[in-house]
């Protein structure tokens, strides 16, 4: 692993949030992040040709991981990272020791608010991972723990705790993260609209889990975190981060866990073409009316009681049930598997305890 630190401002380094960033292209859009982002370590996963220097803008403290070190450290379990995908991001997810991570794409950019101030992403998601969540019955008046706001007249004070939150996932302005048939048909579409809202996704509701503003807890739900096995080789792509939302979201109902949506915003730039991702994602397109009902319909066991035994159960349940829909489930499944067996190698439980659900 090239692991160069390098950071010039000798400032205290924030202990508990990573910060992972997929790329392909370059690390510019940093120097517009510095105010919000120079306190923290940051894991880039550096995709494609690992021959490529790729130059981090000066002042940040990093670790920088290409093929030949993701090769280098798992070994025969490094085909379970994608390659030429957004999804090897979840590299950075398991070498990573911090309790939380934040992960974003280097083409989105600070969002400003409606008064124009600028959108502090990192504290926005830890405040939403540190408050409760409330899955079981839907509060009306959004995010009832944020100043200002409450539980309204008839929601029942039993569940009025909440239950802790897992999953932070933000939004974007500008351009939306649209499929490529939606993207084409409405090529200049951008998304105006600031929402002022932070909600809870219900328990037995999944979601369209998008990975470019997104953070969650990693001791919690990390080892559901895996981003699938997409690009290069594989016939699926850019379904990367949808495979971790399902899959994370029903381990999340299942070990009693949260998972919250809106604020805070990016700016989103996108810089993917819309007739090359129409190519990566079209198997995605057909794929997902089989992938959603498969993970409606499943029911996790009470053996399973953490996220990396739940994830075991479900790459069983995908090579059962996915692989009569095409064979590369099969593969996926067993790919599943070596991204828990790679994890917890990378991740001993410390003192023999994973955590467990409540
Ligand atoms: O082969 C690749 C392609 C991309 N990356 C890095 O991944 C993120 C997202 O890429 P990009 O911004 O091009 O993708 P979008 O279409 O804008 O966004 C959607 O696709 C998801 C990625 O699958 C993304 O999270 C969605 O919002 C960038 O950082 C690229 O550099 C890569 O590493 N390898
Ligand atoms: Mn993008």
């Amino acid at each position: 692993m090239n692991q160069l630190f390098s950071s010039i401002e000798a400032a205290p380094l924030k202990e508990d949030v990573d910060i992972v960033i997929p790329t392909i292209r370059s690390l510019d859009f940093l120097e517009q992040w510095r105010p919000f982002l120079k306190h923290y370590h940051l894991i880039i996963v550096q995709d494609g040709d690992p021959s490529i220097n790729i130059r981090v803008p000066e002042g940040y403290d990093y670790e920088l991981y290409n093929r030949n070190d993701i090769n280098r450290i798992l070994g025969p379990r490094a085909n379970c990272i994608s390659y030429k995908d957004g999804g090897c991001r979840c590299f950075g997810f398991m070498v990573s020791k911090k309790k939380y991570i934040y992960t974003i794409d280097d083409d989105c950019f600070v969002a400003k608010d409606p008064s124009g101030k600028e959108i502090n992403v990192i504290a926005q998601h830890i405040k939403n991972l540190e408050t409760p969540s409330t899955p079981h019955y839907f509060n009306t008046l959004y995010d009832p723990f944020r100043d200002g706001t409450d539980f309204v007249r008839g929601y029942p004070f039993s569940l009025r705790e909440g239950v802790t939150t897992a999953i932070s996932h933000g939004l974007w302005l500008n351009i939306p993260d649209y499929d490529a048939p939606t993207q084409l048909v409405k090529p200049r579409e951008r998304n105006i609209r600031y929402v002022d809202a932070v909600m809870t996704i219900p328990k037995g509701v999944l979601y369209p889990m998008c990975g470019m503003n997104l953070a969650f807890n990693r001791e919690l739900i990390g080892p559901a975190m895996y981003f699938g096995l997409m690009g290069e080789g594989q016939p699926i792509s850019r379904y990367d981060d949808m495979w971790a939302g399902w899959a994370a979201k029903v381990v999340c109902d299942h070990l009693g866990f949260g998972v919250k949506t809106g604020l805070p915003y990016v700016w989103h730039s996108k810089a993917s073409n819309p007739f090359v991702n129409l190519k990566k994602e079209h198997k995605g397109l057909h794929w997902q009316e089989e992938m959603v009902p498969f993970f409606q319909n499943l029911r996790l066991s009470k053996e399973s009681d953490t996220a990396a035994k739940c994830y075991m159960e479900l790459s069983k349940m995908t090579k059962e049930k996915l692989t009569e829909v095409d064979p590369y489930f099969e593969n996926l499944a067993d790919a599943m598997v070596a991204w828990i067996e790679a994890w917890e190698e990378l991740n001993p439980p410390v003192d023999g305890k994973d955590v467990k659900a409540k």
